[in-house]
């Protein structure tokens, strides 16, 4: 495996105010990673920080291999072969598309310049428009632009700091397929920054979860939203159900409100846990346990009902209104359910890594 990007340990601060905290994350060479938290957890920092825009105190930062910042060492931003893609595209505004892309070929000659930028300005689907002026191009065309001339000179590895956040949601999601074929086509490294989940797992191979300065959990967007390692992770990738549980003496199912349920990994006989439902694993149904409606909301595709059981609350979906007079019960609809240990010591797993 080729790391793009090893950040061993890292602190970032403030003054006095620590931002990062012993922070670690790797990332595969053609990888897209992105940081998603909540506004002021250090997702900007981490971005500077492997630029070099920000001084990291302790730690160290390697690109393929090359040591660039420790806390001897703080190699200069023009020198890491770093791309950089900011919110708001910082466009040159008085030159062209083709000078923009063009900006930083200083060292090709005339002809392949121009050779490099058409290749660009086709790998961004923006052909014949070279000559245009930023303020002439739409949000989107002007993202693009970024993205040539953030490409321009084959970066080691680019950065993006809320990439998505100016596109109009409506082609959000086509821009971000297109921007993964271009950067699958490229062979590029990336590093993004988000805190709209949608956009996480839309457009990331890795996703790392960040708190406060630091990295809850790493990995791939499905298995970080069916398998988180903490009810801080399951709750910021999405709405789900949490139910006390207690492991039964096979270590593989455990008892709820909801009943006994299967788990999708063996815990310790007897180990107090959490239950972890999203509403597409709950359904309601004229039998199962019975419960109330507490409130409903038509979401296009589906219906979402938050439930009252005897002493939990739940969240279910359904493609279908539930009838008023019908007395609703939920019904589980997953045959395995993710499980976190209330107190880590008795999961089996924690206990044999
Ligand atoms: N130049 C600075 N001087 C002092 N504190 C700063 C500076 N820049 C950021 N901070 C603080 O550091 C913390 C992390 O900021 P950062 O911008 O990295 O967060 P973020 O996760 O990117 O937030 P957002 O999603 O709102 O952009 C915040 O508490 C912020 O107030």
């Amino acid at each position: 495996m080729t790391l793009a990007l090893n950040l061993k340990q890292i602190h970032c601060h403030y003054q006095n105010t620590v931002v990062l905290r012993d922070l670690s994350l790797q990332l595969e060479a053609g990888q897209i990673l992105c940081l998603l938290g909540a506004s002021g957890c250090g997702k900007t920092t981490l971005l500077k920080a492997i630029a070099g825009l920000e001084p990291i105190r302790q730690g160290e930062i390697y690109l393929h291999q090359q040591l660039v910042a420790s806390e001897q060492f703080d190699m200069p931003p023009e020198q890491r072969q770093i791309g950089m893609i900011f919110q708001d595209y910082a466009l040159f505004p008085h030159l062209t598309v083709a000078e923009n892309i063009a900006f930083s070929l200083s060292k090709l000659t005339r002809q392949a310049k121009a050779a490099r930028v058409e290749a660009l300005l086709a790998l961004v689907h923006l052909q014949g428009l070279g000559a245009r002026y930023p303020h002439q191009l739409s949000g989107g065309q002007q993202q693009r632009v970024a993205i040539a001339r953030a490409l321009a000179n084959r970066p080691k590895l680019l950065l993006l700091d809320e990439p998505f956040s100016n596109i109009d949601s409506q082609v959000r999601y086509e821009m971000i397929a297109e921007l993964r074929e271009i950067f699958r086509l490229e062979g590029v490294s990336a590093v993004f920054v988000t805190h709209a989940r949608e956009e996480a797992f839309a457009f990331a191979d890795q996703v790392a979860v960040m708190h406060q300065g630091r990295i809850l959990q790493v990995g791939p967007p499905e298995q970080l939203y069916q398998q988180p390692s903490t009810e801080m992770v399951a709750r910021m990738l999405g709405r789900c159900s949490l139910l006390p549980g207690k492991v039964d003496d096979s270590g593989l199912s455990a008892q709820c409100e909801l009943g006994t349920l299967r788990l999708n990994r063996r815990f310790k006989a007897g180990a107090l846990v959490q239950l972890m439902l999203r509403p597409q694993h709950l359904g309601i149904a004229k039998q199962g346990v019975a419960a109330d409606i507490l409130q409903h909301q038509f979401r296009g595709d589906y219906h979402l009902y938050q439930l009252q059981l005897k002493g939990q609350q739940c969240w279910a979906q359904q493609s279908q209104l539930w009838p008023e007079l019908a007395l609703p019960h939920v019904t589980v609809l997953t045959d395995s359910v993710h499980a976190i240990a209330t107190d880590a010591s008795q999961d089996d797993m924690a206990l044999a890594g």
